[in-house]
């Protein structure tokens, strides 16, 4: 951002009437939020960079407009800029402070402490004052994004702000969107101040770029309509190995996903003794049984499986680690393969990366935190975040990695990453990522059927997992989301979004 910021200066941009044009945006929208009188003491926190100039640009809109300003100003010494901004709106009565008390009663809070420029942990009697009014319940809208936090990593650098709004500006800031910063960030909102595509392309344009899963694209990778002259095969065939004696549900949840994704045949085999749990529980699936283990678990597929007759297999739901035989056996096939759970955990024991490197068909992993480091043992660099480790997992392996958390990232080959901005808590339950597996697996056999391309729909799955969560906590609240509820939206909130049903 710092770049890029760096040439529109270059082009002849003055940095005041950047300055000018951003703050604007921000007051409009801070406004609208919050209009007077139903607000009517506005506290504004101002760092010593251009983010507190930001911020005293909206302190002195908000002044004219009618609010009662105060400002808490905790560094006299500043960029410029900043300084005469500072000057003006003390001339026009507005007054300053060099402690965070007086605004404590305020009706809301408008932070420009730091943005991108937060270059050391935040201390002292700046961090008290953020600690206290963290500690208070009034509204707190951030400038670009919560100070204290880390812009590309979103660690909280000592201390950080508790935002209700960010209002990020010009480009999205990664940091956002890991998890350590969703504490802090509350809503975040784009706010745009037209920065030249040029600009942007010339600073990330050899780089990998980072995405946000929309609804938008999202929908338009869903295999939908369907044609009329088609039949179930010609609409995807997807195998699921999954469950144990011990791991009954986990097949069970597996498979409504995958009947969710509308896949043209679903098989799944399971261990004998399953057999009749599952064809009762899953009418529409065509039920195998395999033999077991002494333990319970899928010993080996049976000879009446011929893995080439299938679009895609998915493998691992509940499958134990003695079923670790199996999933060395799907490795070695040349099937587009979707690895979860134990299937990760056997991967992990095989060694992942000579393992994955063997195969030339797409490869999904799905791993949760705790897998992920189990596949991808974490290097020397301990400051690497999640979102960059999750790429070069992808990279070290051409499998496709999406990492299972609150707001969830998949990487690509390609080095590319998509996260998934919005999502639900109520999805923090056991069972939630096995309905996740049987979706993307059923979305993948159906692409690999039509013959579109493949990895975009495991945005599709990731995006549609959390609107399904989204839409039955709206209903149920975020208590009432169980898997096989969860399983229940996916069928239902799709019209929501796709205008026709079809
Ligand atoms: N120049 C402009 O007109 C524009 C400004 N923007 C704003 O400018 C911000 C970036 O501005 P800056 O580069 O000035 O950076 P910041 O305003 O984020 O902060 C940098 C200042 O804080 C000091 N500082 C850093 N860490 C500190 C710590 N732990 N304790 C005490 N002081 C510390 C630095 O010495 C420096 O003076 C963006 O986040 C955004 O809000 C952007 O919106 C784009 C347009
Ligand atoms: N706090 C949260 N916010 C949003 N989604 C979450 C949260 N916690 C967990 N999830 C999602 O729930 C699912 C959990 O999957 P997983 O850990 O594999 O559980 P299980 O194996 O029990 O099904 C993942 O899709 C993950 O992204
Ligand atoms: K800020």
């Amino acid at each position: 951002m710092s770049a890029i910021e760096g040439r529109l200066f270059a082009a002849g941009m003055p940095v005041a009437a950047l300055m000018e044009k951003v703050a604007q945006a921000i007051f409009k929208r801070v406004i609208a939020l919050y209009p007077h009188p139903r607000v009517r003491r506005i506290g504004v926190l101002v760092g010593p960079g251009h983010n507190g100039g930001d911020a005293l640009v909206v302190a002195r809109e908000l002044h004219f407009a009618g609010y009662e300003v105060l400002i808490y100003r905790p560094l006299s010494k500043g960029k410029e800029l900043t300084g005469q901004h500072g000057e003006y709106v003390a001339s026009l009565g507005v007054k300053f402070h060099d402690q965070i008390e007086p605004l404590l009663d305020c009706d809301l809070i408008v932070d420009g402490l730091f943005g991108f420029g937060l270059e050391r942990s935040i201390s002292g009697e700046i961090a008290e004052g953020i600690n206290r009014l963290n500690a208070q319940s009034q509204p707190v809208i951030s400038i670009d994004l919560p100070s204290g936090l880390h812009t590309d990593t979103g660690a909280v650098l000592g201390t950080a702000i508790q935002a209700n709004h960010t209002l990020c500006l010009g480009l999205w800031k990664l940091g956002l969107f890991q998890d350590q910063a969703l504490a802090y960030v509350g809503k975040a909102e784009l706010i745009d101040f037209d920065i030249p595509l040029a600009d942007i392309q010339a600073v990330l344009g050899d780089r990998h770029p980072i995405h946000r899963i929309t609804s938008t694209v999202a929908i338009a990778h869903l295999p939908l309509p369907r044609p009329q002259l088609t039949h179930k095969y010609k609409e995807g065939h997807l195998l699921a190995i999954c469950g144990s004696q011990r791991y009954m549900g986990a097949a069970l949840l597996c498979g409504l996903g995958a009947k969710a994704s509308g896949v043209g045949m679903l098989t799944i085999a399971v261990p004998n003794s399953l057999k009749p749990y599952m064809s009762q529980q899953l009418a529409d699936a065509l039920v195998v049984g395999c033999p077991e283990t002494a333990s319970g678990a899928i010993a080996h597929l049976p000879d009446s499986i011929d893995l080439s007759s299938f679009g895609a297999i998915a493998c691992g739901c509940g499958l134990t680690l003695d079923g670790m035989g199996v999933v060395q056996a799907v490795l070695e096939s040349d099937r587009p393969l979707i690895l979860d759970a134990d299937g990760l955990n056997a991967l992990a024991q095989l060694g992942t990366i000579p393992t994955l490197c063997q195969r030339q068909a797409f490869t999904l992993l799905t791993p949760h935190p705790g897998e992920f480091k189990r596949l991808f043992p974490p290097d020397q660099d301990e400051s690497e975040d999640l979102v960059r480790a999750v790429r070069r997992a992808s990279e070290q392996t051409g499998a496709v990695v999406m990492l299972k958390q609150a707001r969830t990232a998949i990487g690509y080959p390609d080095g590319s990453v998509w996260i998934n901005p919005e999502s639900t808590p109520a999805l923090a339950r056991g069972g939630s990522g096995d309905v996740l597996t049987g979706l993307s697996s059923g979305l993948i056999a159906q692409a690999i059927a039509r013959k579109i391309p493949v990895e975009p729909l495991v945005q599709t799955a990731v995006w549609w997992h959390a609107q399904a969560a989204i839409s039955a906590a709206l209903a149920r609240t975020e208590l009432g989301v169980d898997a096989v509820t969860l399983s229940e939206f996916l069928l239902q909130v799709l019209p929501q979004f796709t205008r026709s049903g079809n």
